[in-house]
């Protein structure tokens, strides 16, 4: 029996569109062992609505890899929970198709490293800023090459002051989001949005993050064209104060708060006050994906 457990992921943290994001402390849960025929069994709230057919991403992602490496048809037995709310901006999509493609890792014995576990996972996402953070843990900087179809990635420092986020109660799915985008950035805007990106990533190094949380608000390559589609987006910039900094998580709906120690609880109680949302506290992971046999 394979273990498998994915942690969460918020990406963009701003202005590192497509390139930044951060594991958290949210879980996808597995244990797999190989069957005659596929049976996925579901617990918990969060995956009470996914329809369980062919097009479930775990059986659609390992058909995917067996045909990717040439591999003989296989079928699993797959019980599976997860905290991570669906098409929330956390990253759910990607912990799917990390969890995929560990069960092909382990159960064809490709032992492909992380690096080439975060490539492969990139190309089909097209950004590496979920998969790359929930496969390799902590605070992470990726570029996925299109035209080279390669992946580079870099940790950065994890962020140190508390993080919460806020949940609202309705899904955004992701390409609803990216429809909402420009098809193009003028130049001008295009290196603001760039200058703002290289501060934030800075100011991460220095641990600086007042100047990171001014950074992560000031966003101009996704937010302002997807904050229409979050009516909590403006309420948890309103409620916010202090040194204290929003962001919108991923795609959305969720969005992401960073606080001084100081003005944490107050910011946390404040937020608790909005209507339809869940607020949590919440913590880096810094480990990334595990498997083990059981
Ligand atoms: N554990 C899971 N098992 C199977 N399919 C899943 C699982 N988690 C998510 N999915 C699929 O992914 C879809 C959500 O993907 P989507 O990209 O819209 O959101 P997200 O990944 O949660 O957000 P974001 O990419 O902004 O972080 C769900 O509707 C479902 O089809
Ligand atoms: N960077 C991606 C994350 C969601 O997959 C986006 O904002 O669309």
């Amino acid at each position: 029996m394979l273990y498998i457990k994915v942690p969460a992921s918020t990406s963009n943290l701003g202005p590192g569109f497509d390139s930044l994001g951060m594991a958290v402390n949210l879980y996808l849960e597995l244990e797999v062992s190989e069957s005659d025929v596929w049976n996925i069994q579901h617990f918990g709230e969060e995956l009470a609505g996914l329809e369980n057919n062919e097009e479930h991403y775990i059986r659609k992602y390992c058909s995917y890899f067996m045909e990717k490496f040439n591999l003989q048809t296989k079928s699993f037995s797959v019980v599976m929970h997860t905290d991570i709310p669906l098409a929330r901006g956390l990253g759910s999509s990607g912990s799917a198709l990390i969890a995929s493609l560990e069960i092909i890792d382990y159960f064809y014995d490709l032992n492909l490293s992380k690096e080439e576990k975060v490539s492969l996972l990139s190309e089909i996402e097209g950004h590496p800023d979920n998969v790359a953070p929930s496969v390799l843990g902590g605070v992470v900087v990726g570029y996925y090459n299109a035209h080279l179809n390669t992946t580079s990635t870099l940790q950065v420092p994890v962020i140190e002051w508390p993080i919460m986020v806020v949940i609202p109660d309705y899904e955004l799915k992701t390409s609803e989001a990216r429809e909402a985008l420009p098809a193009s950035l003028q130049y001008s805007k295009a290196v603001e949005a760039g200058a703002i990106g290289n501060m934030l990533i800075a100011a991460l190094y220095a641990k600086d993050y007042v100047t990171a949380g001014q950074m992560m608000m000031q966003d101009v390559y996704h937010e302002p064209y997807r904050k229409h589609l979050v009516p909590h987006y403006e309420m948890v910039r309103a409620a916010i104060t202090g040194d204290c900094y929003a962001f919108l998580s991923g795609a959305g709906p969720s969005i992401f708060v960073v606080c001084h120690p100081d003005h944490f609880n107050e910011n946390f109680k404040q937020l608790n006050q909005l209507q339809n949302c869940e607020v949590k506290h919440i913590q880096v992971d810094v480990n990334g994906v595990i498997a083990y046999e059981k």
